[in-house]
């Protein structure tokens, strides 16, 4: 099964399932995030779901450990595979959201997002290292009870050393000499795999290109 999960992020429920048709036999599953939730809510998710590939569910929640679980109790009919918190809601938050998932889906807390750097850090107040970030906050993830984390590339390998069994997911991927958009922490799929990655998301990179079928299939050769 490919590692790679497409990032389908459009308000177009139509063009989200022309491109997962295209792309099928070389992704593993599909993300979907605010962009495609907004637009589409749950009937879009099930519609989604009818290609027969896993759905990652990334709406990465964010709010008081009452209004965490009862939104995710909420999305418990949509079943996904993956849905994403954010770590920084804290560890009552964390234990809430785990709580409140189906029991086949996997809880994971987004750490420091791909498109921050160290700059960006230190302009909310926090230490401007990525990496103490993101082991700090997959130690809080690990001890809170969730699957795993989000993070970058860059620090994958440093959180997977202390999380052997922790799930990876890994976004903010390029190809070589790819433009990189709004990404400020970007390795290829290649390295974020050989980093400890468990999966790719690759949004742009595929859904952008002339022909994604070719792309995703360009991608998944080098892996
Ligand atoms: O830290 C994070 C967390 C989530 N994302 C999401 O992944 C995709 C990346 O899309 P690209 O087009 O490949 O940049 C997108 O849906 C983000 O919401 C992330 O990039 N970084």
């Amino acid at each position: 099964m490919s590692p790679i999960y497409v990032a389908l992020d459009t308000p177009d429920l139509e063009k989200a399932k022309a491109i997962a048709a295209r792309v099928r036999h070389h992704v593993g599953g599909i993300k979907l995030g605010l962009e495609f939730f907004m637009a589409n809510g749950r009937h879009g998710v099930h519609e989604m779901a009818d290609t027969g590939l896993p759905i990652f569910l990334d709406l990465k929640l964010h709010d008081i450990p009452n209004t965490v679980g009862k939104a995710i109790q909420a999305l418990r009919p949509l079943n996904p595979a993956i849905l994403t918190v954010h770590a920084s809601g804290g560890r009552a938050m964390l234990e809430d959201a785990k709580a409140a998932a189906p029991t086949g889906t996997k809880v994971v807390a987004v750490t420091m997002l791909t498109s921050l750097d160290g700059s960006d850090l230190r302009s909310i107040g926090l230490s401007p290292d990525p990496h103490e970030q993101v082991v700090r906050l997959a130690e809080l993830a690990r001890s809170a009870g969730v699957d795993g984390i989000v993070c970058s590339g860059e620090e994958v390998k440093a959180a997977h050393a202390a999380w052997k069994d922790g799930f990876f997911v890994v976004p903010g991927v390029r190809p070589a000499n790819g433009p990189v958009g709004d990404q400020k922490r970007v390795v290829t799929p290649r390295a974020a795999l050989d980093a400890g990655a468990s999966i790719l998301v690759v949004g742009r990179p595929i859904t952008q290109a002339a022909d994604p079928d070719r792309a995703a299939r360009e991608i998944e050769a080098t892996l």
